[in-house]
């Protein structure tokens, strides 16, 4: 018998894009169950009783939580399907690294450049370009971050795409003028069918962030 393999998941969340590239990347069968994260189910409160959050992979009835940790243990299952990280223990720890650096200084940053307004936003925006600056130098000329392979930095990072437009729009900036190569390297990932089909549409994030901002008297 196959393998039963759901996931539970949230449309705009960069961490659940995470996942669900990393299934398809491995050609995954899955089922997707959409959570409303207002009036989260009694699957997810029992699957992820510690965070209480998306996205959590369910493997034969068994939960694997965080997003990075469930891409490493997708790596590790599927073996027979490209590798996405290295063999080589020291690239794995770099490939690790820059997966961390995106969890510590994308997302919480970025979220405050369209959750704020006036000074705080825009030390937000600068603070969140500064957090993107290392990343376009860490990529230089490779076509990934791992070199010609696509893998665990590309799949951390990529989710991010899908909320440029976003941040642009909030925090009035422009990526393609701060971090020519990270605009690139996207579009690059984007031809993957793995990725196209995984994020969502730029302007629906917007739309979902300016919602966000009316539901949280944000705007
Ligand atoms: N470190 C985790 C973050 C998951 C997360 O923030 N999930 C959010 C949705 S995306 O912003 C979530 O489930 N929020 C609901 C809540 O916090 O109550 C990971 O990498 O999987």
């Amino acid at each position: 018998m196959g393998d039963d393999v759901v996931l539970l998941d949230f449309w705009p969340s960069p961490f659940g894009m995470r996942v669900r590239i990393a299934l398809k990347e491995k050609g995954i069968d899955y089922e997707s169950k959409e959570e409303n994260l207002s009036n989260k189910s009694s699957l997810l409160l029992k699957m992820n009783p510690v965070y209480k959050q998306i996205p959590v992979l369910i493997h034969n009835g068994k939960p694997v939580c965080e997003s990075l940790i469930i891409v490493q243990y997708i790596d590790e299952v599927w073996k027979d399907k490209t590798p996405l990280l290295p063999s080589d223990p020291y690239e794995r720890s770099h490939a690790r690294f820059w997966a961390d650096y995106v969890d510590k200084k994308i997302y919480s940053t970025g979220r405050l450049v369209w959750a704020t307004k006036g000074e705080v936003q825009e030390a937000a925006k600068k603070e969140v370009i500064d957090h993107f600056k290392p990343l376009e130098t860490e990529l230089g000329d490779k076509t990934f971050f791992g070199g010609d392979q696509f893998g665990l930095v590309d799949i951390a990072l990529i989710p991010f795409y899908s909320w440029f437009y976003a941040l642009e729009t909030c925090g009035n900036f422009s990526m393609i003028h701060e971090c020519p190569k990270l605009v690139g390297w996207a579009k690059r990932c984007m031809e993957r069918e793995s990725v196209s089909t995984s994020l969502p549409d730029q302007y629906k994030v917007y739309d979902f962030i300016l919602e966000l901002k009316k539901k949280l008297d944000l705007d």
